[in-house]
């Protein structure tokens, strides 16, 4: 007998009272010790199309559903009693016939019930989206039997609504091939796979024995360790002969495909050693966490892979000839790049200069004046005559004598030097996540690590989220990833809502520094929720108490405090957010900066204290020296904020005291 454990058994678990949800655990552990037991008082459900449908008693009140058949028992669902049997009544358990996955398919004359009218009713007003599309077609996604005629009814504004009665890959398909997209056809061979094909392994498990049923109930539904949709999988799976690169909007699983990919390599061979890096330490962490769950029971494979940041692989590596490196701090680089400039008599703008040696100096390693001189000026301003160049050298030069003098060195240095005298490469292979906000010495590095080897470096990142750092010609540090950079389309964190809000923030094309272009049209969700609020007030105070309703709202649903952040701009932002959380009288409501939110993720987000001279940082604006640095502190502003929203899965609120950021006013108008 095999028991198997399903994702709706998990999510209806969620639901209960926590009292409710040990007394279920240990009905779930008796009917994995047997499932025959009488204490079960194990009957069918009369009402149920599908003869499998059985119901297992927890207490006078709480039923689990489970599904026999052959020798599976699988746990389906948990539920007050007519609330479980109404669940059951409407479903039943099928291997579909051109797929060969098992699904549990929603009866559709139980849902059309309700529904079909509307469908009707929409689709004479608007063009339906797939009424050309033939059943072998229709079948190949994933739909079940009996819901292609209502699929082909379906609109652009019914799709939606249809999609979230159907199984998840037919869902994904329709709504890829809803935005001109192609959907992904997994054909099980031989058809009959049920469980076991691949697009069932993300709701159905199987529980070996109690230690694995224990984890699956107590750990939350880790879809994404054991699925993979097609265009992630292709991602893992490929081998690449030269750099290779995944990007694709917010949510769409890129860091998901890094993971899959790291422990693909180090399973490969014993002699494989896998580096996953980034360049923050929180996001390491992250990483870190995830990789155990992708590993579990796999140890031999998780120590074939290092995380680590950037930074802390340079200094690792550095090991050998870096005792006597001190690095210098940043107020102390600051006063010797002053003390040059003055030496030399010169009026340029000190933070001019600070910046000229973060972004050419010391990013490219330049250490004489010719390679000055003909450095392009990558990213900076284009046009700079030669004397004023040769101006500029004559301090940096100064800057350079200084810390030698004084026995220091920047972390770029220490990067460019590990970089030029690595012994045994000690990774076969790297990943880097959130690669968009990565630098020139950070790259050159890895370069250096991974040479040109095939598989040998592998980039995941999304350039319209760069907030960090400025971009750059990567192949002008050695790395040339054209040809080998491909989008995911079908993002798995964030509601249609939010997503195209969200999408709103940034233009449909990014260019890229080295002529690219990211399109980022065409992206679907896999599911959808409420409109995000967006609001402006006349005062920070009004807007912290009507924020502190909203999230006594959300939190009057399903969503606990521990699920929600409130995000602003900087530190001096803080006090309004603090203030929206006393009144909504939650503690343990996350505030964050929008920086440190990157890689985290809420079922509710509020973004506030988005007013005009916040966002963009006004700070910023008044530092910025040319009409190109304007422009770069717009785009990573944008940028923020894009991040900001896209951090929550199914709630998100915006607002800002008035009058607004600019960036705001373009959502203002959207349609819910
Ligand atoms: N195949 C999948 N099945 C189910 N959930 C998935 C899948 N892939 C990703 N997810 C979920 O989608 C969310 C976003 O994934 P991930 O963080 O990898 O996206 P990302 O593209 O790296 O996002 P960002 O650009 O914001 O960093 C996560 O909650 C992840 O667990």
């Amino acid at each position: 007998m095999t028991v198997l454990i399903a994702s709706s058994f998990t999510k209806s678990l969620e639901k209960l009272t926590g009292q409710e949800q040990s007394q279920a655990k240990i009905t779930a552990f008796d009917i994995q010790q047997n499932p025959e037991s009488p204490g079960l008082s194990l009957h069918r459900i009369d009402r149920c199309r599908d003869p499998g449908f059985w119901s297992a008693r927890v207490n006078q009140d709480l039923r689990i559903v489970l599904h026999k058949r052959g020798g599976d028992t699988l746990l389906a669902y948990v539920g007050h009693h007519d609330d479980a049997y109404a669940w059951a009544e409407r479903r039943r358990l099928d291997t579909h016939p051109k797929t060969g996955a098992a699904q549990l398919v929603e009866i559709r004359e139980t849902v059309e019930e309700i529904l079909v009218q509307r469908y009707v009713e929409e689709a004479v007003k608007k063009p339906r989206l797939f009424a050309e599309e033939d059943d072998e077609t229709l079948l190949s996604w994933g739909i079940p039997e009996d819901w292609l005629a209502t699929v082909r009814q379906a609109t652009e504004d019914t799709v939606l609504d249809i999609a979230g009665h159907l199984p998840d890959e037919a869902q994904e398909a329709i709504l890829s091939a809803a935005v001109g997209e192609a959907p992904t056809v997994r054909i099980a061979d031989p058809i009959g796979l049920g469980f076991a094909h691949p697009d069932a392994l993300r709701r159905f498990r199987v529980v070996g024995d109690e230690q694995e049923l224990r984890a699956a109930l107590d750990a939350p539904w880790d879809e994404w360790a054991v699925f993979l949709h097609p265009a992630q999988q292709e991602f893992v799976d490929r081998d690449f002969n030269g750099p290779a690169r995944v990007i694709g909007s917010a949510g769409t699983g890129k860091t998901v495909v890094a993971l899959h990919r790291a422990v693909r390599l180090a399973s490969e061979s014993p002699d494989h050693r896998v580096l996953l890096t980034t360049f923050s330490e929180d996001l390491a962490e992250g990483l870190r966490s995830k990789l155990e769950r992708l590993t579990l029971c796999r140890s031999e494979v998780a120590a074939r892979v290092t995380v680590g940041t950037m930074s802390t692989v340079a200094w690792q590596l550095a090991e050998p000839f870096g005792r006597q490196m001190k690095i210098v701090g940043k107020d102390e680089l600051s006063a010797i790049i002053a003390d040059a400039a003055r030496e030399a008599k010169s009026k340029i703008d000190t933070d001019f200069l600070e910046d000229e040696w973060r972004l050419i100096v010391d990013a490219w390693d330049v250490r004489d004046r010719d390679r000055y001189l003909e450095l392009p000026r990558l990213g900076r301003k284009i046009r700079m005559a030669a004397s004023r160049r040769e101006e500029l050298w004559a301090i940096f030069s100064s800057v350079r004598a200084e810390l030698s003098s004084r026995g220091l060195e920047t972390e770029a240095g220490l990067m460019h030097r590990v970089a030029q005298n690595l012994p045994d490469p000690p990774f076969s292979h790297v990943i880097v996540d959130e690669a968009q906000d990565i630098s020139v010495p950070e790259l050159t590095l890895l370069a250096a690590i991974a040479g040109d080897r095939p598989n040998g470096l592998f980039f995941a990142g999304d350039i319209g989220q760069r907030i960090f750092r400025s971009p750059f010609p990567w192949k002008s540090a050695g790395v040339d990833i054209q040809g080998r950079s491909r989008s995911l389309k079908v993002n798995y964190r964030t509601s249609h809502q939010i997503r195209s809000h969200a999408d709103h923030l940034l233009p449909p094309r990014l260019l890229e520094v080295e002529g690219g272009e990211d399109r980022r049209t065409g992206v679907t969700s896999v599911f959808h929720g409420p409109a995000p609020k967006t609001a402006t007030f006349a005062s920070a105070e009004e807007e912290s108490q009507s924020l502190g309703g909203w999230l006594r709202d959300v939190i009057g649903g399903d969503i606990r405090p521990s699920e929600i952040a409130i995000l602003v701009r900087s530190e001096d932002e803080l006090p309004r957010a603090t203030a929206a959380r006393e009144y909504a009288g939650e503690a343990d409501i996350f505030v964050i900066l929008m920086h440190d939110a990157k890689g985290r993720e809420f079922r509710a987000v509020a973004v506030m204290a988005c007013d005009a001279d916040i966002l963009p940082s006004e700070k910023r604006l008044l530092k910025a020296s040319d009409e190109r640095d304007l422009k770069e502190i717009f785009d990573t502003e944008r940028h923020l904020l894009y991040v900001a929203a896209t951090r929550a899965r199914e709630q998100l609120w915006l607002s800002a005291v008035a009058p607004a950021s600019e960036f705001l006013e373009d959502l203002f108008d959207m349609p819910d």
